[in-house]
Parts: C-alpha cells; sequence; structure tokens
C-alpha cells in the first residue's frame, strides 16, 4: 500500500517512521510519503489560507496550493488514490472503515488547519476520485494531523504480515465478525500474583471452552458497562459460532 500525506506540518507526522508503521515501512509493505504543503505556494509568505467568503470567525485553507499538490501527488502514479480528508464533519471512522481503506491500495490523507479547506476542492477530486470526509470522533481539534495517526495506525494494523503471527486482529475490539459489536474484556499476564491480586481462576484451568465462554461473558459485562449503545446489536451466537471455529 501507498499512502500519501499533504500537510502545512510534515514534521507532525514523524511518529510514522516509528513502531509498527515504521517497521511496515522498512519492511515495504507501507509505501508512505509525507509532503509539504507550502511546496505549492508560489508568494514569499508561503500563504496557504485566507478569510472566509460571507465572514466568520478564522481562516479558510486556499483552493490553489491544495490544487497543485494533489494533481502533482495523484498524476505522479498510475491507478487512481482514495482521498481521505479527516473533518469533524466527516463520517465517523470505524474499525469496518479501516478494513473497507486496508484494502486499498493508495491512500491520499488531506489534513487541513484552520477552519478547513474550500469546498471547491473536495468537489473538484470528488469529480476524479473517491473522496471519504472522515471523523474519527466528536471532539473539535487543531488541525487534522493527529487523526491521520490515528486511522493510518488502524489501518496499517490490518495489512497482511504487518501485525506478528502472535498477534491477530481478528479479535479486536469491533472487527468484523462475532466482535463487532463487543469490546475486548480484561487481559493478564505473569506475574500470577501481584500487590496480593490474582488471576481469574478459569484463565488457569486450561480448559479452553471454559476460558473462552468466560472472555465472551466478560466482554459482554465491558460492552454493557462502558458501551450499551453497542449491547443492542451484540449477538452472543456469533460469538459462541467464533469459538467452535476457534
Ligand atoms: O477537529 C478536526 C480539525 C481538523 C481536521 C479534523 C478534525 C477532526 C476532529 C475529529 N475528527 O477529525
Amino acid at each position: 500500500m501507498r499512502l500519501d500525506v499533504v500537510t502545512i506540518f510534515p514534521e507532525y507526522l514523524e511518529p510514522l517512521n516509528v513502531s509498527l508503521v515504521g517497521k511496515a515501512r522498512a519492511r515495504g509493505q507501507l509505501d508512505v510519503r509525507v509532503h509539504d504543503l507550502r511546496e505549492w505556494t508560489h508568494d514569499k509568505h508561503n500563504t496557504v489560507d485566507d478569510t472566509p467568503y460571507g465572514g466568520g470567525p478564522g481562516m479558510v485553507m486556499k483552493p490553489e496550493p491544495w490544487g497543485e499538490a494533489l494533481d502533482a501527488v495523484i498524476d505522479s502514479q498510475e491507478g487512481d488514490p482514495v482521498i481521505v480528508v479527516p473533518t469533524p464533519s466527516g463520517k465517523p471512522f470505524t474499525q469496518q472503515l479501516a478494513v473497507e481503506l486496508s484494502e486499498k491500495p493508495w491512500l491520499v490523507f488531506t489534513p487541513a488547519r484552520y477552519e478547513g479547506i474550500d469546498r471547491r476542492v473536495i468537489e473538484e477530486y470528488g469529480d476524479r476520485v473517491d473522496v471519504r470526509e472522515v471523523s474519527i470522533g466528536d471532539y473539535v481539534l487543531a488541525g487534522g494531523e493527529a487523526p491521520v495517526l490515528v486511522m493510518v495506525e488502524a489501518i496499517a494494523r490490518l495489512l497482511p504480515g504487518v501485525l506478528g503471527n502472535s498477534a491477530s486482529h481478528q479479535d479486536d475490539s469491533f472487527a468484523p465478525g462475532a466482535m463487532a459489536d463487543l469490546l475486548e474484556g480484561p487481559v493478564y499476564t505473569k506475574p500470577p500474583e501481584w500487590r496480593g491480586r490474582g488471576i481469574p481462576e478459569v484463565l488457569l484451568s486450561g480448559h479452553h471452552g471454559k476460558i473462552a465462554r468466560w472472555r465472551r461473558d466478560e466482554a459482554f459485562r465491558r460492552t454493557d458497562r462502558n458501551r450499551p449503545d453497542l449491547i443492542e446489536r451484540a449477538d452472543p451466537a456469533a460469538f459462541d459460532k467464533k469459538d467452535r471455529e476457534t
């Protein structure tokens, strides 16, 4: 997969050089290219924003630099990318959307600052390629770079071979299938006792059926406590079916 990010803060994307995404890049599983939007400005102040038509607070990102940048990035490659526009007014970024985007060969992220990007940019590229406006949650940030880090990590970990053999995303919270509407339950590791606190006996029993049932019950319990909005959709039968398959 190729990922391009166009931003006025390239240094904000430094975390894409470390950890899971950094290792995937080093292994050649991910081709990440970060571009400074100001390279496509031509005035001495490298201007990328201006006041909004119709008045109102803040500044809007000008269409010209974005148009030149996206033309340069998109025309550099065969095929069409999916352009992902982080915005508080976008569709929710979910595990399901992460799975869908992880199956695309090329994504171009356009994190904006200020009050957003001139709407004509979204319309121009929406006429040419698949453009997705995506929100990572119901809160407002200063810009879209942090949402890009979140989405790239969620997508990259789904790419074949990126997670080690010992790890699997099938059992993630929200993973399509039995966990689609469930939160993961509590996890434990050695030592068997820590500050007088032990391990649930069932996890030491070696009885896989009982362990699986306990994990299901804990998943439902946690979901009911923390995400009652999901519990309505969770299906114990689907969870049990997954148990039988594993
Ligand atoms: O709050 C934002 C500002 C700019 C770009 C994106 C966002 C955002 C907030 C939530 N998801 O995306």
